[in-house]
């Protein structure tokens, strides 16, 4: 019995054992108490002790079996998906047993309803309820067809804690779960706009920066400048010291990056060796500064075991010019300069020309 779980996952995983775990804990005290429920009107109705053994298997010792079951099945999420199906059978049994006395058995099919849904919906409801109307049914014609629906304040007052501590419970794993549920929901929005191995805002996300600062600026009028970078001879370094240490260069010019640009500024790697920047609110000689000041910095980069690599960079400088009103062409005024200066040498600062102020 539970309203928690990921059916869907690989059968075996991690996932399902937990899966499995709180179904025996929702089991436990689903059973318990729906089996104390039950108890008012067995007692009231003078049960045989052979009905009062099978009560108490149901109660206490089958959620540990039905545990033990999906823990040592290959598939412990079908095992648990029969096991909630046995819970369904007995479910209708036990009502016909009760006669149908109202409360406890309203109680009995809306709360493991309630659980097939909660573990897999209301198809799986449909499934278990008609078995669960077969059991009953069969029962009831076995037991002779007895009908006494009336329930007294006794057995409504020993139905209060499975009327009250089971939906707690429900909701509180709902609850459990829809939390999870948002906290992955983020996760994965951050790794969608996270380059894996800078850490960097991909390409998606930065160009996102990009839009936002371009109509900043087209509301405020206020300056601001793209530099797109480009490592020079990159494949040069991937060859002469080999991929990982290509990559680690990646690393630390995305570090230099962070470290020496203001929270105002949006970062990103662009593609392969490519990078970009949007500096927000920030004039002509101001961009180029920081374009110097990046270049210097990446020119002084040492990895640890590789003294003689040296990395430079290639930067493009594109300023917002006036009726400029697509990213696009921003990013491409920043490529032709980027373009330009590794025409021009390579290691150095070029921009697209054109700026406001
Ligand atoms: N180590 C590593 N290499 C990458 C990665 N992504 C792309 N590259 C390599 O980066 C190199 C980029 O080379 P290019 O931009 O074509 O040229 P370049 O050697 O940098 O020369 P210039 O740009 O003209 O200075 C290619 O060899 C790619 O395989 C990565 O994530 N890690």
């Amino acid at each position: 019995m539970s309203t928690d779980g990921d059916p869907g996952a690989s059968a075996g995983s991690s996932e399902h054992r937990r899966f499995v775990a709180r179904i025996y804990r929702m089991r436990i005290l689903g059973l318990g108490t729906g089996c104390i429920a039950i108890s008012g009107v067995l007692y009231e109705n003078g049960a045989s002790l052979l009905t009062w053994m099978a009560l108490a298997f149901n109660g206490g010792i089958w959620p540990t079996v039905a545990y033990a079951i999906a823990r040592g099945s290959r598939d412990p999420k079908q095992a648990e998906f029969r096991n909630l199906a046995i819970d369904s059978i007995c479910g209708g049994i036990w009502i016909a047993v009760m006669q149908f006395n109202v409360v406890p058995s309203a109680l009995l099919a809306v709360m493991l309803s309630a659980d097939k849904i909660g573990v897999g919906g209301w198809r799986f409801l449909a499934r278990t309820a008609s078995v669960q109307a077969l059991a009953c049914l069969a029962t009831w014609a076995l037991l002779g067809f007895g009908f006494r629906p009336d329930t007294t304040m006794t057995q409504v007052l020993v139905c209060l804690p499975f009327m009250v501590a089971y939906p707690l419970a429900i909701s509180t794993a709902a609850y459990a779960l829809g939390r999870k549920v948002v906290r992955q929901n983020r996760m994965l929005d951050r790794l969608n706009r996270t380059d894996g191995l800078t850490g960097l805002p991909n390409r998606l996300h930065w160009e996102e920066a990009a839009v936002t600062e371009l109509s900043r600026c087209s509301r405020t009028r206020r300056p601001a400048a793209l530099l797109m970078f480009d490592i020079d001879n990159f494949k040069q370094i991937n060859d002469s010291y080999g991929h990982p240490a290509g990559d680690e260069v990646l690393r630390r010019v995305a570090a230099s990056l962070r470290a020496s640009l203001r929270a105002l500024d949006t970062p990103g790697r662009f593609g392969g060796d490519e990078f970009g920047v949007v500096l927000g609110d920030t004039d002509s000689r101001d961009a180029m500064d920081v374009a110097e000041r990046l270049r210097a910095t990446v020119a002084a980069i040492r990895i640890e075991g590789l003294p003689d690599l040296r990395c430079t960079i290639s930067v493009g400088v594109a300023f917002i010019v006036p009726r400029l009103d697509s990213v696009n062409v921003w990013i491409r005024h920043a490529d032709t300069a980027l373009y330009r200066a590794k025409q021009t040498g390579r290691n150095r600062v070029c921009t697209s020309g054109a700026s406001w102020e």
